[in-house]
């Protein structure tokens, strides 16, 4: 077995990578053949894998298996291998139908980090915590930002997180409400943030029902935010994982009683909006600024207003649910947005010794094995050019225009 790390070629640049030195030097003493790609953009210098004695290639074309983080660009895949990256491509993203169908075209075998599951379907490796931190502090960035109050410095000017944790105390907040959705990974991340920031944590009725003196934010799960279409008590999550079509959003009560909203779920496209354009022109609607991490892109998403991502250059838009338009942000009456959809790269170096670990942990030994049915379960497409098994499913996506 061949491995290659790869250059990431996904413009505006990401500096993660899956194996830092330190792994690529566990492998390397496991026996296993890893090279690396060169790259001006990693966070982790050429000269870092060179110090762990890790080769050095341009031409990755002898590798069986190639790693990189986000979408390869078209013109840098080689036909017929096996890619781990992340696709964006399997709830049928419009932006990466053409990848899909060149990866298809070019007979190259997809792994998705995004699904890869234990036999609960739970996911093994994300960067997840990483995604919440970052989310979390942008989300305050902004606000504070909207309000005037240029408190907050980016996350990536701060070396690392406890370099940040220890800025938070000297953090003096404004009386606000916020509210955080999920309780997976990202949504650990964002609630450690906002618990280092000192901000007082409310049940969800608590949250509703009153106003604080302080700030507060309370972090919701599926039972807060969705509701079964038929009228009966929705009792069982499971249910709302296969079945989301057959539920409504439930979170219009906290739309009068939010300032900023932090997304963290995992959005299933069939699954209903927080709310829809509508509510965000009712005077009833408070939220000012969202820190959408799900960052999945309308008009499939789970909130309407996230358009477009934006980047770690350039992170916040307005957008003005009257004109249903994109603005500049701070303006009265506009929602400050802030959608990156890389937000580990603002902390490269945590976040991708994270990953890592997780990958040596969970992939490499099932990549030992003859057969791996994680990992069968997690290729989106196969060596002879279709589309595998469990995502058969996206022939009708892969078939449009
Ligand atoms: N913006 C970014 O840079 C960035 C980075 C990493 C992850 N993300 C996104 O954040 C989202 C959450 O990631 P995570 O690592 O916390 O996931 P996770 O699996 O750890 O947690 C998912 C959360 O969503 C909830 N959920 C609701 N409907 C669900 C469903 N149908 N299936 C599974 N969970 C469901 C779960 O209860 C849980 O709270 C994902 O959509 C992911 O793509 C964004």
């Amino acid at each position: 077995m061949k491995i290659g790390v790869i250059r990431e070629g996904k413009v505006p640049s990401d500096s993660r990578v899956c194996l830092t030195p330190r792994h690529c030097r566990i492998l390397l003493d496991k026996g296993i053949d890893i090279v690396v790609q060169p790259s001006e953009v990693r966070v982790f210098k050429d000269d870092e894998y060179l110090a762990q004695g890790i080769k050095l290639q341009e031409d990755v074309s002898d590798r069986d298996i190639l790693i990189g983080v986000k979408e390869v660009p078209l013109e840098m895949l080689i036909p017929e291998k096996t890619y781990f990256f992340f696709s964006h491509t399997f709830k049928e993203q419009v932006y990466n139908r053409g990848l899909l169908q060149e990866v298809l075209k070019q007979k190259i075998r997809l792994i998705d980090y995004e699904a890869i599951t234990n036999k609960d379907g739970m996911r093994l490796i994300a960067f997840g915590k990483f995604a919440g931190i970052v989310g979390a502090h942008n989300g305050m960035y902004t606000y504070l930002k909207g309000k005037g109050m240029d408190k907050l410095p980016r996350m990536h000017s701060f070396f690392n997180y406890d370099e940040a944790k220890e800025y938070y105390k000297t953090l003096d907040l404004p009386k606000m409400k916020i509210v955080l959705t999920g309780t997976g990974r990202v949504a650990g991340g964002a609630a450690q943030v906002l618990n280092d920031m000192g901000i007082i944590k409310k049940s969800p009725l608590d949250f509703v029902a009153h106003d604080f003196k302080e700030a507060v934010y309370t972090q919701v799960n599926s039972f807060y935010y969705a509701k079964r279409k038929d009228g009966l008590v929705f009792d069982d999550v499971k249910d709302f994982y296969t079945n989301p079509g057959a539920y409504d959003s439930d979170f219009g009560h906290f739309l009068p009683m939010t300032d900023l909203f932090i997304n963290g779920i995992y959005w299933d496209n069939r699954a209903p909006a927080f709310f829809t354009i509508e509510d965000m022109k009712s005077s009833d609607f408070r939220i000012n600024t969202i820190a959408d991490i799900t960052c999945d892109i309308a008009p499939l998403s789970s909130i309407p207003s996230t358009i477009k991502a934006s980047t770690i250059d350039d992170p916040i838009f307005g957008y003005d649910p009257v004109t249903e338009q994109e603005t500049e942000p701070y303006e009265p009456g506009v929602v400050n947005m802030m959608t990156i959809d890389n937000l580990p790269n603002e902390l490269p170096r945590d976040a991708s010794d994270a990953f890592g670990d997780m990958f040596l942990e969970h992939v490499i030994p099932e990549m030992l094995k003859d057969e791996s049915e994680m990992l069968f379960k997690a290729s989106i497409t196969t060596n002879d050019g279709y589309l595998n098994e469990p995502f058969e499913y996206l022939q009708q996506f892969v078939d449009g225009e």
